[in-house]
């Protein structure tokens, strides 16, 4: 006999999917996660720890520094050295962080600013860029296959582009060694949102602080793993897949006794791409969602609103009938 509980289920993990197994189970199990969660980790992702810890580093360098130091690279702009303030509309959190554009001519341009030794800099970070850039590729060319779309690299040669729009992110939450003090109970080290771009890559010490939200609701912890990265649909892949994959919500309480350093690796096209979905994800079943926008369209209306503003919604297509593709 089949016992339906009634209990509410209690979601304690998120896919981890093994990127080492079978590619058409994992392209499977991938399109699954980033229907049901918008999330999953990776492991065995063939990223050398060497980059990644060359590149974590860096980071720690960085934040070690003094501030006067830090604010020689300049005010978020929205690319620079930010405390505590998140974007141009009022959002805070528990955090300072740095923003770079992740093209070569930037990179060393900005590399003088950031370290002592800006050539090292450069080099490391363009070696993080380039293994990123080749892991994210390989996942969307994973998502084109489980979604069984023709041109393979339909979604990943948007991010391919020489002029891609792809950031690269620093965070250091400091710790809480005051946790227990009523004030510093859920202490918001980065309000919920969800990441405008294509795909995000997460790598974050071992200390907690990521949550992820679920469709009813409740906020799922992230479970912290050096070892993986954790991958985040964008809201532009979700428009891209025709709402088939749901951009994820999610934030970072940073209530913990140890300071945690994230690194973000946000895949975008260039900005003249227009965002449309390929053929196979509209039918007239399923007509497009949304109507066709640049990248450029979307970030200008980013920047225009606050963290967690739902920004896709305003690009919802009216004439669902109407097939953009
Ligand atoms: C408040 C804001 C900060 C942000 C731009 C925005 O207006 C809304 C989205 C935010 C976000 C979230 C993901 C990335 O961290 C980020 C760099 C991005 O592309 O969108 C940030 C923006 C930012 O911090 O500049
Ligand atoms: O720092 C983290 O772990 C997540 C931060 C984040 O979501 C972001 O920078 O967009
Ligand atoms: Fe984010």
């Amino acid at each position: 006999m089949v016992v339906h509980s009634l209990q509410p289920q209690v979601i304690t993990s998120v896919p981890i999917i093994d990127l080492s197994c079978k590619r058409s189970h994992v392209s499977d199990l991938i399109v699954k996660a980033c229907e049901e969660y918008g999330f999953f980790k990776i492991i065995n992702h063939g990223v050398s720890k060497d980059i990644v810890s060359r590149m974590e580093q860096e980071g720690l360098d960085f934040f070690a520094k003094q501030v006067l130091e830090k604010q020689k690279i300049g005010p978020p702009d929205p690319l620079g050295y930010g405390v505590k303030d998140i974007g141009f509309n009022g959002d805070v959190g528990e955090l300072e962080y740095l923003l770079l554009h992740t093209s070569p001519e930037y990179v060393s341009e900005m590399s003088t600013f950031i370290s002592n030794d800006p050539k090292k800099f450069s080099s490391i970070l363009n070696d993080y860029t380039k293994a990123m850039r080749e892991l994210a590729c390989e996942i969307l060319d994973l998502m084109a296959e489980g979604l069984r779309v023709h041109d393979r690299s339909f979604f990943s040669s948007l991010i391919k582009a020489v002029d891609s729009d792809t950031l690269v992110r620093f965070n250091h939450y400091p710790s809480c060694k005051d946790m227990y003090h009523p004030r510093h109970s859920n202490r918001i080290g980065f309000g919920a949102h969800s990441d405008p771009q294509i795909l995000t890559l997460l790598r974050s010490n071992d200390v907690e602080g990521l949550q992820i939200c679920m469709d009813d609701g409740v906020w799922v912890p992230i479970q912290p793993d050096p070892n993986a990265f954790c991958v985040n649909v964008g809201d532009t892949l979700q428009a891209l897949t025709n709402g088939r994959f749901g951009s994820v919500r999610h934030r970072v309480i940073a209530n913990s006794l140890k300071p945690r350093m994230s690194m973000l690796y946000f895949a975008g096209p260039s900005l003249n791409t227009s965002i449309s979905p390929p053929p196979e994800l509209v039918t007239s079943l399923s007509p497009c969602l949304y109507r066709p926008f640049t990248w450029a369209e979307y970030k200008k209306t980013t920047y225009s609103l606050s963290l967690a503003e739902s920004r896709l919604d305003l690009f919802r297509s009216h004439k669902q009938n109407n097939v953009f593709a």
